[in-house]
């Protein structure tokens, strides 16, 4: 994707959240230490391209999407929207016109949604802080084509109801719909489908798809589910700690991982060709270690089956091992970190 494509992109982004520190800290003059929830992120995201930012708990997806949304402010880098410098921006009045373009979605379509809001206030909200109609009429219009749009058809039968009154598809489509109301170009869902049961899932991920394709809407799908990525994304982003391992195609990712910590997500899910449990592929060991206490030198090191020496000393950049693929792993193009 050129460069002049992007609609995001994000250089050396960082939040770091600082930890209170104790009084012999600060007796001892000791620096103060910090959760690196999000610790220097690279990624571009093209207009209408669907990214996934796959990772295990605790990688940082959710801080990373909170930043984008401007929901948190970074601690360092910038965040360029459509090449507009929007790190420093800040307030109610300066962001309206970037919160009309850029909206998300949460996993928790019950917490989402106001109980006592009707499903018509629900999806016109958005509409009526940022002042984007005119007239009932033009309101009315709005909402009803995004709840068209998110799937809920007739549309009209939907204005009155309740999030009570509805299925667990039908309330996420309703928030799918509350942030289509404003006409986004680019939308950041976390862990969109995770409460869902199975059979709504490809339905809902086809609403997504389908806005992409119909809109241009560009889309940051945020999940721990390699599978989902790749059935979704035309590119996967590998998160680990605060920091992108690996990013390549969903394809490339997904069928040929260059970093061990990628192999292991991939391994661990025999729906896509994984083959946990067999001797020469072992499952991902351990936990994700606490973000207060990265681990020095490249940051999977603790749990990676091929670490050597010079992995415990110094942090891996991203390598490229081909088109579009860069894998921050000292053993990146070589063939062992793809069969870890
Ligand atoms: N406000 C905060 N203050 C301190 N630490 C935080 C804060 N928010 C997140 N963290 C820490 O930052 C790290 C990344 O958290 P984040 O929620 O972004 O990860 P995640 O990949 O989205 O995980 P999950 O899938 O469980 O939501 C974690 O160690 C978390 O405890």
């Amino acid at each position: 994707m050129p460069d002049n494509a992007d609609i995001l992109r994000l250089e050396s982004l960082q939040v770091h959240f600082p930890i209170q520190g104790g009084m012999l800290d600060r007796v001892l003059g000791r620096p103060v230490r910090a959760v690196r929830a999000v610790d220097g992120i690279d990624l571009n995201v093209g207009r209408g391209e669907i990214v996934a930012l796959v990772g295990e708990s605790g990688s940082g997806k959710t801080t990373l999407g909170r930043v984008i949304t401007k929901l948190a402010q970074p601690t360092g880098g910038r965040m360029l929207f459509e090449g507009r410098d929007m790190t420093s921006v800040q307030g109610s009045s300066a962001l309206r016109p970037y919160r009309h373009r850029v909206q998300m979605i949460f996993q928790d379509a019950y917490q989402a949604l106001n109980p006592r809001h009707t499903v018509f206030d629900i999806v016109a909200e958005p509409l009526r802080s940022l002042r984007l109609v005119e007239n009932g009429t033009q309101l009315a219009e709005r909402v009803s084509e995004a709840l068209a749009s998110a799937g809920l058809n007739p549309p009209g039968d939907f204005f009155s109801r309740f999030p009570h009154e509805l299925s667990g598809g039908q309330r996420q489509r309703v928030v799918i719909a509350g942030a289509l109301a404003v006409r986004p170009e680019l939308i950041v869902a976390d862990e969109p489908v995770s409460m869902l049961d199975v059979s709504i899932r490809a339905q809902i991920l086809q609403v997504l798809v389908d806005l992409r394709d119909k809109h241009h809407m560009a889309l940051l799908f945020i999940t721990h589910d390699l599978p989902l990525a790749w059935l979704i994304a035309d590119r996967i982003a590998v998160l680990y700690l605060g920091k992108l391992v690996e990013i390549g195609t969903a394809d490339e990712i997904t069928f040929n991982p260059r970093h061990p910590y990628t192999v292991a997500l991939r391994n661990a899910t025999p729906q896509i060709g994984g083959n946990a449990g067999r001797a020469e592929s072992p499952a991902l060991q351990g936990e994700v270690p606490s973000a207060a206490r990265v681990p020095k030198g490249c940051r999977f090191h603790p749990r990676c089956p091929l670490a050597f020496d010079h992995c415990r000393e110094e942090e891996p950049p991203p390598i490229e091992v081909g088109p579009q693929h860069l894998s921050a792993c000292w053993l990146a193009n070589d063939g062992r970190s793809r069969s870890s």
